[in-house]
């Protein structure tokens, strides 16, 4: 089943809220966990006690197990484990993108069966989205799937997002839009797009077509950053959404109801 499949499959079950997972210091420090592999272990224990098989996909940010070098990366390869095998879907937040010779690399390493193997990953587009093929033809191939950034939720990225008419933003999602229609014809593709939930404004000052995916849409940018699920709803136009939430519920640790309790709160 293609992976844009399993996630609208999942979310009709358990709502689109994704639980960002971003152990920052601060969030270890605040769980009474101790800053190191050891800590971001404990913390993964916790979590999936509270969501593994419970929601309908996780987002981990590689950055904060990269930070502890590879007893980092370690606790991470046992969180993909835990939660894939569960049944939740695990987007891996690492932002890659590199020529194409080199996004064969990272395909496999993110799209594949190794340790590292996730159901989609998050990619960057800025050496050209035609440079991300192999981890298109990847994601084909293996049922997975992107999300590419289109508009991402934080303002710094309104310069470059927005330059030309069409915006490059538009670019990104019409070059999405068509690989997704050759790759998988007929049905909602695998490629989605990172629109942050706080874009609504540029969407209109853009005119911005998002129905042209025709594939998932990532939206950060709720809890933390200010934004609403129902901004989200408005971001993502008639392509599924999911909605990553981090700070919002990991505040409510480590007490396992309280993060229970923070998921279904966001959730629609
Ligand atoms: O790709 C992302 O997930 C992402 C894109 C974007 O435009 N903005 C954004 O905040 N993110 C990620 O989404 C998460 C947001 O965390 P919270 O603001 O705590 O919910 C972080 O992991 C960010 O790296």
């Amino acid at each position: 089943m293609t992976f844009a499949q399993r996630l609208a499959d999942q979310q009709a079950a358990f709502g689109p809220i994704c639980v960002g997972v971003d152990p920052h210091a601060s969030i270890l420090e605040a769980w009474g966990l101790p800053d190191n592999p050891a800590g971001l272990t404990r913390f993964s224990e916790i979590l999936a006690q509270a969501f593994a098989g419970q929601v309908a996909s996780i987002k981990p940010q590689v950055a904060f197990y990269e930070r502890h070098g590879s007893r980092g990366m370690a606790a991470l390869e046992g969180l993909i484990g835990t939660f894939r095998e569960a049944g939740t879907l695990v987007i891996s937040d690492a932002k890659r993108g590199d020529i194409g010779s080199t996004m064969a690399g990272y395909a496999d390493a993110w799209l594949g069966d190794g340790p590292f193997g996730s159901d989609a990953v998050t990619l960057s587009p800025y050496l050209g989205v035609g440079a991300l093929k192999p981890a298109f033809e990847k994601a084909a191939e293996n049922d997975r799937g992107a999300f590419v950034l289109a508009i991402t939720s934080n303002p710094e990225g309104t310069s470059v997002q927005g330059a030309g008419d069409p915006a490059a933003a538009q670019c990104v999602l019409n070059e999405l839009g068509e690989t997704n229609g050759r790759y998988w014809p007929g049905q909602p593709g695998s490629l989605g797009a990172v629109i942050g939930a706080t874009a609504g404004e540029r969407i209109s000052s853009w005119s911005i077509d998002v129905n042209v995916l025709a594939g998932p849409v990532l939206a950060p940018g709720v809890g933390a950053q200010g934004a609403t699920v129902q901004q989200a709803q408005v971001v993502a136009g008639s392509n599924l959404l999911c909605v990553p939430v981090s700070r919002a519920i990991l505040r409510a640790g480590p007490d396992v109801t309280g993060l229970k309790n923070a998921h279904s709160a966001q959730n629609l």
